[in-house]
């Protein structure tokens, strides 16, 4: 049986080579002495934590983490702490960050793009079902695992849906959507896990963010929905895909409705039908 993070402490895992650097701390390949499992092994400094007053970001991240199960969702195996240190135990995702293989490669074949996308939408459905919504997508927070397929990581940001602004917004603001950027306070609902589905997908298919500038002018295009336009190049069926998301989302009446209806569950899911169609399109390319 899965031990109780009362019974985990450090002492039960081999620390290896440091995987990546984030905000709170550290992450480290580990092994779990007993089983042999390994996984990845993220390290929060409490005194950073007291610092940048993140008790409730951290609090939250494993709150909202520790309840999701999915495939397409890095797994949480659990969590303990010691006099300054706080341990999240989780999946390790062997295929390293997503955006790293993007720079490496430039951009994506539609092929995969589209395969990446359908995967990255199910588990937006997943997450959506569970009343979560992710809030802080872009590939820096996707992980690949050992098969290649995406792993959604960090819920840091992540909040019960309906969510508002009261919580600070910090990070690039490419993948924020208009509602996010009004000045006006206004709430939101998961359709903005919706945009950003859009945003990684124009991504994915040219290595660049759709709305890449200097802050107001990110701004100023997020607001009015001016996408850069996208390379000739691709298929009718990519730019389809991508502009039906901007698209759903820029005159989409239910996005600023409070509560997650029915109607605004159709919208998505038939956009996830296009993810998918898009997908088997592409790869019959
Ligand atoms: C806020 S944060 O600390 O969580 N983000 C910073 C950061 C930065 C970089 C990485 C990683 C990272 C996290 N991982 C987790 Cl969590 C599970 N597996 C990995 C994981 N896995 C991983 C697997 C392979 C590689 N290689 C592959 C061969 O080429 C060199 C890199 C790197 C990371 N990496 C994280």
């Amino acid at each position: 049986p899965r031990p109780t993070h009362k019974e985990l402490h450090l002492g039960m895992f081999e620390i290896g080579k440091p995987l990546g650097k984030g905000k709170f701390g550290r992450v480290y390949l580990a092994k779990h002495r007993e089983s042999g499992y390994i996984c990845a092994l993220k390290m929060l400094k409490k005194e950073e934590i007291r610092r940048e007053k993140a008790e409730l970001h951290v609090r939250r991240e494993i709150e909202v983490h520790s309840n999701l199960r999915h495939p397409g969702i890095l797994g949480f195996y659990g969590w303990f702490h010691d006099s300054h240190r706080i341990f999240i135990i989780l999946e390790y995702a062997a295929g390293g960050e997503l955006y790293r293989i993007l720079q490496r490669e430039g951009s994506f074949s539609e092929q995969r793009a589209a395969q990446y996308i359908a995967q990255v939408a199910s588990s937006l459905i997943y997450l959506h079902s569970k009343n979560i919504m992710h809030r802080d997508m872009k590939p820096e927070n996707i992980l690949v695992g050992l098969y290649g397929e995406l792993k959604l990581a960090d819920f840091g940001y992540s909040v019960h849906a309906p969510g508002d602004r009261r919580d600070t917004l910090c990070g690039t603001l490419d993948y924020l959507p208009p509602e996010m950027i009004a000045s006006r306070q206004t709430s939101y609902t998961r359709a903005v896990d919706i945009w950003t589905l859009g945003v990684l997908a124009y991504e994915f298919l040219t290595g660049e963010a759709p709305f890449e500038g200097d802050v107001p002018t990110t701004q100023r295009r997020i607001v009015k929905g001016a996408m850069k336009p996208l390379p000739r190049r691709l298929s009718s069926e990519a730019k389809d895909f991508v502009h039906s998301v901007s698209i759903f989302l820029v005159f989409h009446p239910l996005r600023f409705m409070y509560t997650y209806n029915q109607e605004e569950r159709n919208c998505f899911v038939s956009l996830l039908d296009r993810a998918v169609v898009f997908a088997a399109q592409a790869n019959l390319l």
